[in-house]
C-alpha cells in the first residue's frame, strides 16, 4: 500500500498516532520541546494540505480530509498514551485517582483554587501514604521520606517542575547538578556566619522601621480620642518588611514599601508570576506553551516586565556581585545567572518569612497566654544582641511550631528517583519517578507528633514526649538543595516577633471571626500565600476568566494594641 493510500484509510493515521507514542514520545522528557513540536506539526499539516489540494483542486475538500487525518492521528496518539498510562505503566498498581494517572492536567484543574495542600490531604485520607498523583508521579506521606530524597547521600534530582522558570536560570531552579553545585558554592560565602552577622544591622533597621510605622498608625488613629488601638493588615506589613529587607540584600536598594505603606508595582508582578508558576508548573509543557503565546498571556508579559526591572536593578548592583565572583576566583559572572539569582533571593527570602510571621501573629492573637509567655521571656533581653535572642528557647520553640504547622513551602520540592529506583518501607519505586513529599502533611502525622494538629510550642521545650518521630520535620528542607537562608530567616523572625511583642499587644479585631479569613485565603502556590492583588492593580480581565481564580479575597487583620513600654 502506498503512503498516500495508507493515511487515507481510517486505521492508517490512528496507527501512526500509536506508533509515534510507542516509538518516540514514550521516552525522555518532552515539555521543553513544545516549540519544536508545534513547528513540526504545523509544517506537516501545511504539507498535507498542499498535497491534498494539488490532488483534489478543492480547498474545502482538502481541509476536510486533512482535518479528518489529524483527528484520527490525535485519537491514536492520545488513546495510546491514556491506555498505556492507565493499564500498562510501571506505576499502574499504585492507588490514586484514575484521571491523575492519565494526565497531570487533572491536578492543575483540581488545585486551581490554590488548595493543593488540602487536596493532597483528602487523597491521603482516601488512598493512604503512597498515592499516584500523576502519570509519572507519586506523593508519599511518610516521616522517613524527606531524608531519603534530600539526605546527604541522596541521588535524587530535581523534577521537571523546576523547568517552569526557564529560560530564567537560577540556583533555586536549575536541574543541572554541576551548575547547582557551582552556584551553591558561591552563595555559601554570602551566608557564612560572618556575613550573616553583617546583615543583622540591616534587619534591625527594617524591624525598627516596621515597629515605628505601626506606632505612627497607632498615633494617627488615637489622635483626639481615647482609643489606643489600631487595626493593621499584618499580611501586607510583613510582606512589605520581608521584601524591603531582601531588596536591600539583593540589590542594595529598598523597595520602600514599609516607608510608603503600599505595594511596589513590580513586586506585585513578581508575586503574581510566582503564584501562577506554582499552579501551572505542575504541567511544565503548559508553561512553555504560555511562553510561546506570550503576547496574549498577560501574566507572562507581566513576568517579563518584572524580569526587565530586575535586570535594571541588577545593572546598578552589578559591581558588587562581580567582585564576589572574581573573589571566588573560579569564573566570570554571567548576567543571566545574576538576574535569576537576584529574583530567586527576593522570592525565596520574602514570601516565606512574611507568611511565617503572619501565622505567628495569628497564633499570638489566638492565644494570649503564649503572648504573655514570650513577653516574659524577652522583656529583659537585649534584642540587639543576636546571640542573646538565639538563646530564648520559648521564642525558638514558638517559631519551630509555626513552621511545623504552616511550612511556607507546603507541598513543593519535587525530586526524581535515581535510575536504579528506591525501596521505601518495603515498597519498590522505579527510577525516573517524581516524588512529592508534602511537608504540610508530613509535619502533621499523628505517628510523629502527639495532638499533631494542635499548636503546642512546648513540644520543642518542656514536653519532648509530644514529638515521637522528628525525622520528617524539614520546614527548610535539607541537603544540598535545602534552604541556604535558614539562619537569615530565623534571625529576621526572632527580631520581628520580639520587637513587636515588646511594644504591642496583639488581638483579633473585635468583629473578626478569629482569623478564619486567613485560612480561606490561604493558597499553596509553591509557597503559602494569603493575598491576591486585585484591588488597585488592574484586575486582569483575562485572569478573571480563569474561573475566579484571581478573585478578590479577604486578608487577615489583627488588632495591634500598644501595651508595654520598652
Ligand atoms: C521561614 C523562612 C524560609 C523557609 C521556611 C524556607 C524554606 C526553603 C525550602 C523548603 C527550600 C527548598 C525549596 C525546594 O526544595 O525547591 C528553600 C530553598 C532556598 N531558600 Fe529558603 N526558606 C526561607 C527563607 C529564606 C531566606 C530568608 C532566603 C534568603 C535570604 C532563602 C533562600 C533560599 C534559596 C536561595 C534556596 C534555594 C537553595 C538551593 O537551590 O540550593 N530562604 N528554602
Amino acid at each position: 500500500m502506498s503512503w498516500a493510500a495508507f493515511i487515507h484509510v481510517p486505521l492508517g493515521p490512528v496507527l501512526l498516532g500509536v506508533l509515534s507514542h510507542v516509538t518516540v514520545f514514550i521516552r525522555g522528557e518532552w515539555h521543553m520541546r513544545v516549540p519544536v513540536l508545534i513547528t513540526t506539526y504545523s509544517c506537516l499539516i501545511t504539507a498535507l494540505l498542499w498535497i491534498e489540494y494539488s490532488i483534489s483542486g478543492s480547498s474545502k475538500a482538502s481541509i476536510t480530509i486533512v482535518g479528518r487525518i489529524t483527528g484520527l492521528y490525535a485519537t491514536g496518539l492520545l488513546g495510546s498514551i491514556i491506555i498505556y498510562r492507565r493499564y500498562l505503566h510501571r506505576l499502574r498498581d499504585f492507588p490514586g485517582p484514575s484521571l491523575a494517572a492519565t494526565s497531570k492536567l487533572w491536578h492543575v484543574w483540581k488545585s486551581a483554587d490554590g488548595k493543593n495542600h488540602l487536596l493532597l490531604e483528602r487523597l491521603f485520607n482516601r488512598y493512604g501514604p503512597i498515592i499516584r498523583t500523576g502519570p509519572e508521579e507519586l506523593t508519599i506521606i511518610n516521616a522517613a521520606i524527606p531524608h531519603i530524597i534530600d539526605g546527604s547521600k541522596s541521588q535524587f534530582r530535581r523534577a521537571t517542575f523546576y523547568d517552569a522558570f526557564l529560560p530564567m536560570v537560577a540556583i533555586s531552579a536549575t536541574r543541572n547538578v554541576d551548575d547547582h553545585d557551582t552556584r551553591r558554592r558561591i552563595w555559601n560565602r554570602g551566608f557564612s556566619s560572618k556575613a550573616l552577622a553583617g546583615y543583622e544591622s540591616l534587619m534591625l533597621r527594617y524591624t525598627e522601621l516596621l515597629a515605628s510605622q505601626i506606632q505612627n498608625l497607632l498615633s494617627e488613629e488615637s489622635m483626639g480620642t481615647n482609643s489606643r488601638e489600631v487595626i493593621i493588615n499584618v499580611t501586607d506589613w510583613f510582606a512589605w518588611y520581608a521584601f524591603d529587607v531582601m531588596g536591600e540584600f539583593a540589590f542594595s536598594k529598598s523597595f520602600n514599601m514599609l516607608r510608603d505603606g503600599k505595594w511596589h508595582s513590580k513586586i506585585r508582578l513578581l508575586v503574581d508570576g510566582m503564584n501562577a508558576g506554582g499552579t501551572f508548573g505542575k504541567v511544565p509543557w503548559l508553561v512553555q506553551l504560555g511562553k510561546i503565546i506570550r503576547p496574549r498571556v498577560s501574566l507572562v508579559k507581566d513576568w517579563d516586565s518584572m524580569l526587565q526591572w530586575c535586570r535594571d536593578c541588577m545593572d546598578e548592583r552589578l559591581q558588587w556581585l562581580i567582585n564576589a565572583y572574581i573573589g571566588d576566583g573560579s569564573q566570570q559572572a554571567e548576567l543571566a545567572w545574576l538576574q535569576g539569582d537576584a529574583v530567586t533571593m527576593i522570592i525565596a527570602g520574602s514570601g516565606t518569612v512574611s507568611i511565617v510571621l503572619t501565622f505567628a501573629f495569628y497564633q499570638l492573637a489566638r492565644d494570649h497566654s503564649q503572648q504573655q509567655m514570650l513577653y516574659d521571656e524577652i522583656k529583659d533581653v537585649n534584642i540587639y544582641d543576636g546571640l542573646k535572642l538565639q538563646e530564648c528557647a520559648q521564642l525558638t520553640a514558638f517559631i519551630n511550631e509555626t513552621l511545623r504547622l504552616y511550612p511556607p513551602v507546603p507541598t513543593a520540592g519535587n525530586k526524581v528517583t535515581p535510575p536504579q529506583g528506591v525501596t521505601i518501607n518495603n515498597t519498590y519505586i522505579p527510577g525516573g519517578v517524581t516524588i512529592v513529599a508534602p511537608k504540610y502533611l508530613i509535619h502533621r502525622l499523628e505517628s510523629s507528633y502527639e495532638s499533631a494538629d494542635q499548636f503546642i510550642p512546648e513540644r520543642w521545650t518542656t514536653l519532648p514526649d509530644m514529638v515521637k518521630d522528628n525525622r520528617g520535620y524539614v520546614p527548610f528542607s535539607q541537603g544540598k538543595y535545602g534552604c541556604i537562608g535558614k539562619q537569615f530567616a530565623m534571625t529576621e523572625m526572632r527580631l520581628v516577633i520580639s520587637l513587636l511583642l515588646k511594644k504591642f499587644k496583639i488581638e483579633f479585631q473585635a468583629n473578626d471571626n478569629k482569623g478564619e479569613a486567613l485560612f480561606e485565603d490561604l493558597k499553596d502556590n509553591f509557597t503559602f500565600c494569603t493575598r491576591r492583588f486585585t484591588s488597585e492593580i488592574s484586575v486582569k480581565e483575562s485572569c478573571l476568566m480563569l474561573g475566579g481564580w484571581f478573585r478578590r479575597v479577604h486578608t487577615f487583620s489583627s488588632n495591634i494594641r500598644r501595651s508595654y513600654a520598652m
